[in-house]
């Protein structure tokens, strides 16, 4: 049985979305469960099973009628007892019921993630799958979704204990081999052996690494900037592809003055889409500083369109800008055939034509820069930080030949600490706060 922490307080929130709701969710942990559930609905249900109950107050006021679930610790979400009141999602509802909850002694409302940080507390679950629980609640994307459930489920978590085992069984075959150094007959053999396994493992790291910066597209998304000279049809272009009338359309050039941008989905990859300030020598000082924007933001895009008339080209200081950027030609439908050369892409931003090859190949580009989901890959920061220095540790071993093997041993002990803080098996106190202060209040 996972030994229990004591913590003081029995914890509550609202913990499904905002109201009101047809249903809403209240949760709570702690030593007070059962007898603020026994208070409210007379006796405790059976574990784990729905009983349709009254609430009442203290003072036996009716306080509403919904399901009631108790789950006894250790076997719950915290490790702790737990319950659920299934209750109407009004606001006066809820708000009534939370007051009552505040009125018992040593309970009070949850903060952000706490619910999570009992669980990763009483050993219920390691740092990357209590992330990965957080990820999976702000999933908006197919994409995001895919990789928090993967995280979630524990691959990275067993991804990491593998690779820690394996540093610790590496040092200990180099400690090993200095205790024994003398009665040894192929001194250095081991040690051989164990800094080629390391040197793979290094390498798989640095793999790994490179596959997490790829896949940060999931969480940050793909920068996309239209920009072109004033009246090219950026912002039609932009409604376009976002629905919706977002920016203002008109004859007049410079209508633009601000960055416009919407966020779109593409492939499950969190897209967001720029309209700009037509490029132009201006006169105005409002629609210059939209120009100079229109270029701060080309310059940091993952992709431009630089949109043209295909009437008449004009050509428009560009940006420098060493990314990927492609010359779309728009008003097809204005166009004559002979205006059609010089352009990746070809579209009308009034009718549509051409619309569907754009948005599959800005889709491609996206997928291309993410890689595929499916290998396990760091999520966050945090991860990637660790893993660097993990690396660094190992190929600090591995490069410094000379140094007596207890240095280079003692490297082999912090890499492992350091793929020990990833998972929170190692002292991460100073962090946690961080970690968790990041969740959503209920979970
Ligand atoms: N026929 C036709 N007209 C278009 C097309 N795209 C844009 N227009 C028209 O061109 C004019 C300018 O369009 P906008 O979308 O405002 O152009 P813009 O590039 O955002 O212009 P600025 O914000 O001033 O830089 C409007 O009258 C649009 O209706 C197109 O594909 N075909
Ligand atoms: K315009
Ligand atoms: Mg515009």
């Amino acid at each position: 049985m996972i030994p229990q922490i004591g913590f003081p307080d029995t914890i509550f929130a609202l913990s499904s979305g905002r109201l009101p709701s047809g249903v809403a969710v209240v949760r709570l942990s702690g030593a007070q469960v059962r007898f603020v559930v026994e208070t409210i609905s007379t006796t405790l249900p059976e574990p784990r099973r729905a009983a349709y109950r009254q609430f009442r107050s203290q003072e036996g006021e009716l306080l509403d009628q919904g399901l009631l679930l108790f789950f006894p610790g250790p076997h719950s979400f915290t490790g702790e007892d737990c319950a659920e009141f299934h209750l109407h999602g009004g606001i006066a509802v809820i708000d009534r019921f939370l007051r009552e909850l505040s009125s018992f002694e040593h309970c009070r409302m949850a903060e952000p993630g706490e619910f999570t940080r009992r669980a990763f507390a009483n050993g219920k679950m390691d740092l990357t799958i209590a992330e990965g629980l957080a990820d999976l609640v702000s999933a908006e994307t197919e994409g995001q979704r895919r990789l928090a459930l993967q995280v979630a489920s524990g691959a990275q978590r067993d991804l990491y204990m593998d690779w820690r085992r394996e540093l610790i069984q590496g040092r200990a075959l180099i400690e090993a081999e200095l205790d024994f150094a003398d009665e040894s007959d192929v001194p250095g053999s081991v040690s051989t052996k164990v800094w080629e396994a390391m040197k793979l493992l290094s390498d798989q790291i640095s793999r790994h690494l490179a596959d997490g910066r790829r896949a940060a597209v999931f969480r940050d998304g793909l920068h996309v900037a239209i920009i072109g000279a004033p009246n090219a049809g950026k912002s039609s272009l932009l409604n376009m592809l976002a629905g919706r009338d977002v920016a203002i359309i008109s004859e007049e050039a410079g209508t633009t003055r601000d960055l416009i941008e919407v966020k779109l989905d593409l492939g499950g990859i969190p897209v967001f889409l720029a309209d700009t300030a037509g490029l132009r020598e201006a006169e105005g000082i409002v629609e210059r500083m939209g120009i100079e924007r229109a270029r701060a933001r080309a310059n940091s895009a993952d992709l431009v369109l630089l949109l043209e008339d295909m009437r008449s080209p004009e050509s428009v200081p560009l940006p420098d800008f060493d990314g990927e950027m492609w010359r779309v030609g728009n008003k097809k439908d204005l166009a004559e055939p002979h205006d059609q050369d010089g352009w990746r892409y070809l579209i009308s931003a009034r009718t549509g034509q051409g619309m569907d090859e754009l948005v599959a190949a800005i889709t491609r580009f996206a997928e291309d820069k993410a890689g595929r989901i499916g290998n396990v890959v760091p999520t966050r920061r945090r991860h990637m930080d660790l893993l660097e220095a993990t690396v660094g540790e190992i190929n600090e071993a591995l490069t410094q030949e000379d140094l007596p093997l207890e240095l280079r041993a003692e490297n082999l002990r912090r890499a492992s600490q350091f793929l020990g803080r990833i998972t929170g098996d190692v002292n991460v106190e100073d962090i946690l706060d961080v970690i968790f202060s990041q969740f959503c209040i209920g979970k």
